[in-house]
């Protein structure tokens, strides 16, 4: 769907993308990983929660594929935002990690973050054989944004990356977050 477009005017523009791309493989899956016959939650809230699992991901996506996609002509950033700290294509073009970009890039990671933690909540619902996978994918692709800042914000001619032994020690962790019903019983 972006063969044609290239710019994102806003984050409602973006959103719509990541609903498009992502957020609609999320609301697919619910009823094929299915939802806990003993969920005390809505459906709604669980579709909500995987919708924003997908759109998490697509943005953290963008987020680490900056400088790629830069090169390929494309920018997958609000403009309105860039504009906001005194930024263009051409700074991201330039692959110049400045204050600046450091700055706006500290405010997308953190929206990033508000979709997964409203991803975790519907996590907890599924299926209990489909939680695992879910809650796996979730921390291990919340860890890109950790690598993002731990490159010092600088995506533009790095890749974050998140290590085999850092996805191996997540599994346990994910595996915990599936022994619990939400935020009743594990609160966080
Ligand atoms: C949380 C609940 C209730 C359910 C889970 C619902 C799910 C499975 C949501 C995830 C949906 C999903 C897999 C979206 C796509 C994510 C994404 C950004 C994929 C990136 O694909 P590529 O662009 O091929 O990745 P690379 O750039 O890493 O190759």
């Amino acid at each position: 769907m972006d063969t044609r477009k290239f710019r994102y005017e806003n984050l409602q523009e973006l959103y719509l993308y990541c609903y498009y791309v992502a957020g609609t493989v999320g609301l697919m899956s619910v009823p094929v990983m299915g939802i806990a016959p003993d969920s005390s939650s809505s459906a709604q809230s669980i579709y909500n929660g995987a919708l924003n699992l997908g759109v998490g991901n697509q943005l953290t996506n963008f987020l680490r594929d900056v400088g790629e996609d830069a090169s390929r002509g494309r920018v997958y950033l609000p403009q309105d935002k860039l504009a906001q700290f005194v930024l263009c294509d051409k700074d991201v073009f330039a692959r110049k990690v400045t204050d600046n970009w450091r700055e706006f890039m500290k405010e997308q990671i953190k929206r990033a973050r508000t979709f997964f933690n409203m991803a975790e909540e519907g996590a907890s619902q599924l299926d209990k054989d489909s939680r695992w996978p879910v809650w796996s994918s979730l921390l291990i692709y919340r860890e890109i944004l950790d690598a993002i800042e731990e490159n010092d914000y600088d995506n533009l001619t790095k890749r974050a990356y998140v290590g085999r032994m850092k996805k191996y020690l997540m599994l346990p962790q994910a595996y915990n977050r599936t022994q619990s019903k939400g935020s009743l019983i594990f609160p966080y």
